[in-house]
């Protein structure tokens, strides 16, 4: 994680319109989180919202999760480097071939370019939806694999469940982000989400950025539960 904010939490703004998600990152502090803008807000409100966050001073992650022949998906994280956000994410299961182009395009930028990303499989998929997919492997060993090929590929990090954190810690390494969705402080609902992890276990199973959208977004006073995630994860001295 490095230090410029001062938690790891990333605030999904999951929104279908410009003024809502406005709204939202006007009761955000960038000192203290970073947002995340994805499928759903960025087909509405586009690049100019993207650029109008990342001019307030957030760290910005597109989370438009690419996947697509290796010279599109290369095209597409340029792009996205070129509005000027902190992350970028793209499907590991597009392969090797297509990570290393992504990775390529990035490298001219340097120390400018965004963090690249690759996720795994879904917070939201069970073991049992992966067969019918195709995927043979067990969840677990399904993720090691996909999160080993994306740092060979020369990717930055993985998105994962918290639940695998621990294990991908020690086959990736300390280097390698792992960026965790599927959060939920005790006692929220699960929604849609299947591989759940609270805050703090999450950071203690290794997790480096905690990506928070409902419990959040969802709150009666989004601040103050940003603020009480926030004080947690102080008091646990994860
Ligand atoms: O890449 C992601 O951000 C992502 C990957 C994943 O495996 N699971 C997942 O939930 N997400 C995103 O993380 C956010 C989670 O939102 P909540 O379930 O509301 O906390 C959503 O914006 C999802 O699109």
């Amino acid at each position: 994680m490095t230090d410029s904010v001062a938690s790891p939490v990333i605030v999904a703004l999951d929104y279908d319109n410009a003024e809502a998600a406005l709204a939202m990152a006007a009761q955000l502090d960038p000192a203290i989180c970073r947002v995340k803008v994805g499928k759903e807000l960025f087909t509405i409100a586009g690049p100019d919202l993207v650029r109008e966050l990342v001019g307030k001073g957030f760290d910005v992650f597109l989370d438009l999760k690419f996947h697509d022949i290796p010279n599109t998906v290369a095209a597409a994280v340029r792009a996205a480097a070129s509005l000027g956000v902190w992350m970028v994410n793209v499907h590991a299961s597009g392969g090797e071939r297509m990570m290393r182009a992504a990775a390529g395009a990035l490298a001219p930028l340097g120390a400018k370019r965004p963090l690249l990303i690759g996720v795994t499989v879904l917070t939201s998929t069970a073991e049992d939806e992966l067969a019918p997919v195709g995927v043979i492997r067990p969840l677990k060993e399904q993720v090691v694999a996909l999160a080993q090929l994306a740092k060979s590929s020369g990717l930055d990090g993985v998105v994962c469940s918290a639940q695998e954190a621990e294990s991908l810690k020690q086959t990736c390494g300390s280097a390698f982000s792992l960026v965790t969705p599927g959060i939920r402080p005790a006692g929220s609902a699960a929604d849609d989400q299947r591989r759940i992890v609270t805050p703090v276990d999450a950071l203690k199973n290794g997790s480096d950025y905690l990506v928070i959208g409902r419990p959040i977004t969802g709150a009666e006073n989004p601040a103050a539960a940003l603020q009480a995630i926030v004080e947690d994860i102080r008091n646990s001295e994860v």
